[in-house]
């Protein structure tokens, strides 16, 4: 039976030690941390992000600001949101939460945040950064998945790394920091052949997919870690309430797995510990340089 890698349980350890940051910082600084949140339109898996976030900044004392925008609101609307976050003071981090409607250019108002506030680590200049191996501000679920590994001593060095799914948000960062942590690196996506075979070679798997229970356990090879970051929302045939799940059939692929992540309390609550912990970041910069 695979070892329950808990990240509900790290981002409150993560999330404790920020607030004590930000409580040392206060005694000596004019205005907590503060994250803007901007959402355009609605989104099921959004949803529960906003939430955890806005009931984190609460407990760890982050001012936040969000907008919740119309599914309708124009691209130049949106824009000059950003314009203006950009320039408030009380901001220290900007996220944009994804996906937004397609009359939208994600790419240029991602391309419009203040680098130095992108709490998400999706402008260019991070993600540059983050390609060349240099420190930034680093896309924050990836980064949560390193985080887990880390603290369950999970060693990528070495060992055979598959990652389903090439988002900007999700899979391509999350190749590229496992392959700084000097794994040997395979992003597969929606043209791949063979899937599963491929998968079955991962001593490492991460599915970032969004398709529930995609991966059962042919997919997987025994003893192997299988870190699931999809959260989809489904209706449960029997209560008809509806519930998230992962990527991972998690009921078949616990007995062979060596490690894996549960959905809920897995990545999703590290995602939140590391938009924090970026904005903690920024806010630091701010005032130090
Ligand atoms: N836990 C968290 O904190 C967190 C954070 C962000 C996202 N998420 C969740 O993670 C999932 C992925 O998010 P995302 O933003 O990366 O999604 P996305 O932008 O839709 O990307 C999905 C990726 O999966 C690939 N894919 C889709 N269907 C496939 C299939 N049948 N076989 C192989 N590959 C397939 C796509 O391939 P192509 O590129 O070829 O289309 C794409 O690269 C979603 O469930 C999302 O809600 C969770
Ligand atoms: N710009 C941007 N950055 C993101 O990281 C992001 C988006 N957009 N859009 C939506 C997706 C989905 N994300 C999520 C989704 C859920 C949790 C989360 O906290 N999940 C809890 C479940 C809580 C519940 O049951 O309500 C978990 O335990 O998995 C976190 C990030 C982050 N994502």
């Amino acid at each position: 039976m695979a070892q329950r890698l808990d990240g509900k349980a790290l981002a409150n350890k993560i999330q404790s030690q920020l607030a004590a940051d930000i409580n040392h910082d206060s005694e000596h600084r004019d205005r907590p941390p503060g994250l803007a949140v901007l959402m355009v339109g609605d989104h099921p898996a959004s949803a529960a992000y906003v939430r955890n976030k806005e009931r984190a900044c609460e407990r760890l004392g982050i001012a936040s600001f969000g907008s919740h925008l119309p599914a309708d609101t124009s691209q130049a609307t949106v824009a000059e949101i950003i314009d203006q976050l950009n320039q408030d003071d009380r901001v220290d981090g900007i996220l944009v939460q994804l996906p937004l409607p397609d009359h939208i250019d994600a790419v240029a108002l991602l391309n419009r945040i203040d680098p130095a506030k992108d709490a998400d680590g999706l402008h260019p200049e991070n993600m540059g950064r983050l390609i060349r191996g240099e420190s930034g501000l680093r896309s924050c679920t990836p980064a949560g998945v390193m985080a887990v590994l880390k603290e369950y001593n999970i060693e990528p060095a070495g060992k055979k790394a598959v990652v389903l799914g090439r988002s900007i948000l999700v899979g391509k960062p999350m190749a590229l920091m496992l392959l700084e942590a000097n794994a040997t690196v395979t992003i597969a996506h929606s043209r791949t052949q063979d899937l599963a075979e491929l998968c079955r070679q991962a001593d490492i798997l991460v599915a970032a997919v969004g398709r529930p229970n995609m991966i059962g356990a042919d997919w997987v090879k025994p003893g192997a870690t299988v870190i699931d970051v999809g959260i989809n929302r489904i209706q449960d045939a029997e209560s008809g309430k509806s519930r998230l799940v992962g990527d991972v059939d998690f009921a078949s692929v616990e007995p062979l797995a060596g490690a894996i992540t549960p959905v809920p309390g897995g990545i999703g609550p590290m995602t939140v510990t590391m938009l924090l912990h970026n904005t903690v970041l920024s806010y630091r910069k701010r005032f130090n340089g």
